[in-house]
């Protein structure tokens, strides 16, 4: 029987692109969900959903599926330290994959982030991320820019908050911190997504560049998520374990 896959925010630009790849990976669509709608509705009529909506969305949708008992795909980006709490404990009672990008390239680049760091002393090479977005986002720094700089701080051996981060610089900032991590988002036109990670040295610098030309590629990504979610056990699964690089 084909599995039923619940898209909120299907009148979103992920959203109808999640309806075409449903459809096109020959599940049925159990429908789908607009602003305002009650969550437990999309997953009473869905065995897994698919959320790709705004960060404030994250928490009602994780509840309903431990309410449900049944799996969730959240790929919304911004959510806040709180908002993330909250999916990880919801996580111990139903299985969620929530990535930050569900790009296949963008998983390798993030593997290949944290080696770099690992190689690359914190003290000589400073890791800066640059992200371009369509003028239509409303968060920065992007998702994806935070999980490069969470890999980058992974391979340092320490954590975000322990290494600082400087993002926004403007006006006298004073030098440049050693070893933080730091951020530059750029909004305009229709860029779908680019992500780049510099390591800049005295002598050298190495810039790694991911470029996204369709956004499809999410939403193939997030199919593929929902499918792997089946008779899965509770947890808090990313990416790289739907593509087996976990
Ligand atoms: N992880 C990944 O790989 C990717 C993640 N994203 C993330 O997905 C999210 C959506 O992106 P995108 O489709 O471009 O955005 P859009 O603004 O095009 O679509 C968002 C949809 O969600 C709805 N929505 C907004 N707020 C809420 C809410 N609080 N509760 C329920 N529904 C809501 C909107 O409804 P309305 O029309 O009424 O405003 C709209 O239908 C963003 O956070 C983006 O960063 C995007 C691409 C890839
Ligand atoms: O809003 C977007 O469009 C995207 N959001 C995700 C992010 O914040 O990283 C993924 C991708 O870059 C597109």
């Amino acid at each position: 029987m084909a599995i039923r896959i619940g898209i909120a925010g299907i009148a979103g630009r992920m959203g109808k692109l999640l309806a075409e790849e449903v459809a096109a990976a020959g599940a049925a669509r159990a429908g789908g969900s607009k602003r305002g709608d009650d969550p437990a509705a999309l997953f009473a009529a869905s065995d897994v959903v698919i959320d790709f909506t705004h960060a404030s969305a994250a928490i009602p949708h994780a509840r309903a599926a431990v309410a449900a008992g049944k799996p969730l795909v959240l790929g919304s980006s911004g959510l806040s330290a709180e908002q993330e709490a909250t999916v990880a404990e919801a996580a111990r009672q139903a299985p969620i994959v929530y990535a930050a990008n569900f790009a296949p390239g963008v998983n390798l680049f993030l593997a290949i982030a944290e080696r770099m760091a690992a190689a690359l002393p914190a003290e000589q090479y400073d890791a800066e991320i640059v992200e371009m977005h369509h003028r239509q986002k409303v968060d920065a720094p992007s998702g994806t820019a935070v999980a490069l700089g969470r890999a980058v701080a992974r391979g340092r051996g320490t954590s975000m908050e322990e290494a600082g981060i400087e993002s926004g610089r403007d006006g006298h900032t004073g030098p440049r911190k050693t070893g933080a991590i730091g951020f530059a988002a750029l909004r305009g036109g229709q860029v779908v997504g680019e992500h780049s990670l510099l390591f800049a040295a005295a002598s050298e610098h190495i810039i790694l560049t991911h470029k996204s030309f369709d956004r499809r590629v999410y939403a193939t990504g997030a199919v593929r998520a929902a499918l792997w979610l089946q008779g899965r056990a509770p947890g808090l699964y990313d990416m790289k374990h739907v593509l087996g690089m976990g």
